[in-house]
């Protein structure tokens, strides 16, 4: 099957298909010499091909692997790359290519934003969540313990190479968690994709699924078109923050031992309470919420005890202005909206909802 290429505004292309890793010099561009793959130290079975190819191409390479996972996004890894990047000698005509999950290339990403004020970087995701998420738009960034994704920059990829072959190693549980992504672009902009996964929930929960390609490509579609209206999250890019203000919350609460997605499908459930008790969503639109994340083993509800802490980590969201806490919010499907410093009954009101 062909592959499928969605131009994003910042003038790259996000390539989806089957064995598309042959795209990857071409996506690279003119004038590199040296390229550093960063990748999963867990995935060196799809790292030695994406090397090879790039050697084919006459390409001097080195492999970098880093700790897999949220392991990866911590001040002491880029450390370590920005040393690596300084042996190897890598000049501003040189590049850096991303292979991993979308913990791995938000490191490679902001690796590449940083060395020498910023380089060439193409990125290989190997996730669902990667692919339909965390490696367009360039956001890239790190953890630090105060919250996540606290330190990091805007810089887009050259290009963005989505080998679906690579989805059928994921374990399950993070295969499910990128489906809270996909899950949120359906919410904010797209339902035909909350329709395609309540058709089949066991299959949307697959990479085998009958509806996978069109998944990613609807879901890269939805985030393209954001980015490439609102690079720098100015106002539009927003929406895609949706559930993120709880999530992101609980993630730093589990010291970034909790799946990305499973924390975002909780902070949906938030979100769309809070909405409702603001007299802004209909109940059965919070109940479609449950029941889709639900429908493929996404969680909905936290530990109820967790609440202040929660609260206290929520203060740090880049959407809050001084102390004003700014949620986006759905006034309808496909209808995102804000919610602006809500009172702090509504908050905790909200939260009894999704608390177990
Ligand atoms: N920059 C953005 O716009 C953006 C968007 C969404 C999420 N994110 C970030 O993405 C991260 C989550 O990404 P994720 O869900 O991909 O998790 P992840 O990167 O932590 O990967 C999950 C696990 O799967 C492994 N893995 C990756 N590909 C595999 C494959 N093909 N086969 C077998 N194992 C594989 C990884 O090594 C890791 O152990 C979070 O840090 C989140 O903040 C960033
Ligand atoms: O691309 C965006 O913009 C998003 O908000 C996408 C989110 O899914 C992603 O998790 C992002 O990394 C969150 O960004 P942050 O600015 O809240 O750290
Ligand atoms: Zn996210």
């Amino acid at each position: 099957m062909t592959a499928v290429r969605v131009s994003v505004g910042q003038g790259y292309e996000v390539v989806i298909g089957t064995g598309v890793l042959g795209e990857l010099p071409g996506l690279l561009g003119e004038g590199v010499r040296t390229v550093a793959v960063v990748h999963a130290e867990g995935l060196p079975e799809i790292a030695r091909p994406v090397c090879r190819v790039l050697e084919q191409a006459g390409l001097i390479v080195h492999a970098l692997p880093v700790p897999d996972g949220e392991a990866a996004k911590e001040v002491g890894v880029l450390a370590g790359l920005w040393s690596r990047f300084a042996q190897l000698g890598m000049t501003r005509s040189d590049a850096v290519v991303g292979v991993g999950g979308g913990a791995t290339t938000d490191l490679a990403g902001f690796a590449a934003a940083s060395w020498l004020r910023g380089v060439r970087v193409v990125l290989v995701p190997t996730t669902l969540l990667g692919m339909v998420d965390a490696a367009v738009g360039g956001k890239t960034g790190i953890n630090i313990p105060e919250g996540k994704n606290l330190v990091g920059a805007f810089h887009p990829p050259a290009g963005v190479l989505c080998d679906l072959a690579t989805l059928m190693t994921v374990p399950r549980q993070d295969y499910v968690s990128g489906l809270a992504e996909v899950i949120k672009a359906g919410f904010i902009a797209d339902p035909a994709i909350l329709d395609l996964v309540e058709d089949d929930p066991e299959g949307a929960a697959s990479p085998d699924g009958p509806h996978t390609r069109e998944l990613v490509e609807r879901s890269v579609r939805v985030k393209a078109a954001v980015v490439s209206a609102d690079l720098k999250e100015s106002g539009l890019r927003e929406i895609l923050n949706y559930g993120h203000t709880l999530g992101h919350a609980i993630e730093k609460v589990e010291e970034y031992r909790f799946r990305h997605g499973h924390a975002v499908a909780i902070g949906m459930v938030y979100a769309a309470e809070l909405a409702r008790l603001a007299g802004r969503l209909p109940a059965d639109l919070v109940a479609r919420h449950r029941s889709l994340l639900a429908s493929v083993g996404l969680p909905t509800a936290y530990r109820g005890d967790a609440w202040p802490r929660l609260r206290a980590a929520m203060s740090i969201d880049k959407k809050a202005r001084g102390a004003t806490l700014r949620f986006v919010v759905l006034d309808g499907l496909a209808e995102p909206g804000r919610l602006e410093g809500p009172d702090e009954d509504l908050l905790a009101a909200a939260y009894h909802e999704v608390s177990r």
